[in-house]
């Protein structure tokens, strides 16, 4: 298969490096760089799949994937009228609840493929990453999520269909808004372990239930004390992507982490004043 990564940064270097180890793949990158090397929790993998700069240069190919921050989504969409054929399929590997509503202004949206991931990286340097733990990717069920699930079939990440994709992407935004703690207090994920901390956390994760919930998806009661379970057994020096990035002085995905559960949940009518805390001080943080 032709594929096309627009985006190679942390999720997207590290999935290309697996890719091209059986598909031809091809990096659209902003920041030039020459190959890709991964640490993955198997060892080094490295590749040096074909490298474009310019969108002008791109040529139609069978998947697109792009795993360009949500902020950047419009730079990415330049990418596609070059890379889109046909019959390209195009998936969008971001956080969020928002990948199809995201991509729609550029692609029918019956063409976009949404995946929710879950591979810890972190970028060192422009296409050197540490993948933490191989992890999962989730699509819809259907013909192109099938598809999308072959591409990886030689791999040793889990990636497969799900019904309940509503749900599936709920249950991750309920991780990635508790995550917020951690870019703003400048402390990896082991900051967990304070109890005070963790109130804060399972405050931001209540409020991404009750309005995940309005929105259909099927939440349990003790997600809040779950997601908090979970980063307390992970690694305590792990740096999540939006830390990362106020880290690196770049923009930060906090619309799409915490700032639409306020939106959303403005639209339900229900309160989330800790999501628009966090919002707020983060938005001052970064300005
Ligand atoms: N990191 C993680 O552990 C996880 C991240 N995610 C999600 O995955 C998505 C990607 O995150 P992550 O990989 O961490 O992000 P990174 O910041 O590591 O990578 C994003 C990449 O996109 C590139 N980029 C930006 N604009 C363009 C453009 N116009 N053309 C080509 N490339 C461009 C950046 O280039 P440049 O090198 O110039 O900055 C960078 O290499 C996010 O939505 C994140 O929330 C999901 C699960 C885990
Ligand atoms: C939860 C985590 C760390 C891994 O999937 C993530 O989604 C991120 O860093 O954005």
């Amino acid at each position: 298969m032709r594929i096309a990564v627009i985006g190679p940064g942390a999720v997207g270097g590290t999935l290309a490096a697996w890719l091209a180890q059986a598909h031809d793949v091809t990096l659209c990158v902003r920041t030039a760089f020459e190959r890709l090397e991964v640490e993955t929790p198997q060892g080094p993998l490295v590749a040096s799949p074909a490298v474009l700069t310019d969108p002008a240069a791109a040529a139609p190919v069978d998947w697109v994937l792009v795993t360009t921050k949500t902020y950047d989504a419009a730079g990415a969409a330049a990418w596609l009228a070059g890379l889109v054929g046909p019959e390209t399929r195009v998936a969008v590997l971001q956080n969020g609840v928002e990948h199809v509503e995201r991509f729609s202004p550029y692609l029918p949206a019956d063409r976009i493929t949404p995946a929710v991931v879950d591979i810890p990286a972190e970028r060192a340097a422009p296409g050197v990453i540490r993948q933490r733990r191989m992890g999962w990717i989730k699509v819809p069920a259907g013909a192109d999520g099938e598809t999308f699930v072959a591409l990886f079939a030689h791999t040793p990440i889990e990636v497969t269909t799900t019904d309940d994709f509503t749900t599936v992407a709920w249950s991750k935004l309920a991780l990635n808004c508790a995550g917020a703690v951690n870019a703003l207090t400048l402390k990896p994920s082991g900051i967990a372990h304070r109890d005070d901390i963790a109130a804060i956390m399972k405050s931001l994760v209540a409020e991404c239930v009750a309005v995940g919930r309005a929105q259909g998806a099927d939440l349990p009661d003790d997600l809040p004390e779950q997601v908090v379970a979970g980063y307390r057994a992970g690694p305590a020096d792990g740096i999540n992507s939006l830390h990362a990035d106020r880290l690196a002085g770049r923009p930060m995905e906090i619309d799409a982490r915490n700032g639409v559960i306020v939106r959303k949940g403005a639209a339900h009518g229900i309160a989330t004043p800790v999501n628009a805390m966090v919002v707020a001080l983060l938005e001052a943080a970064g300005a």
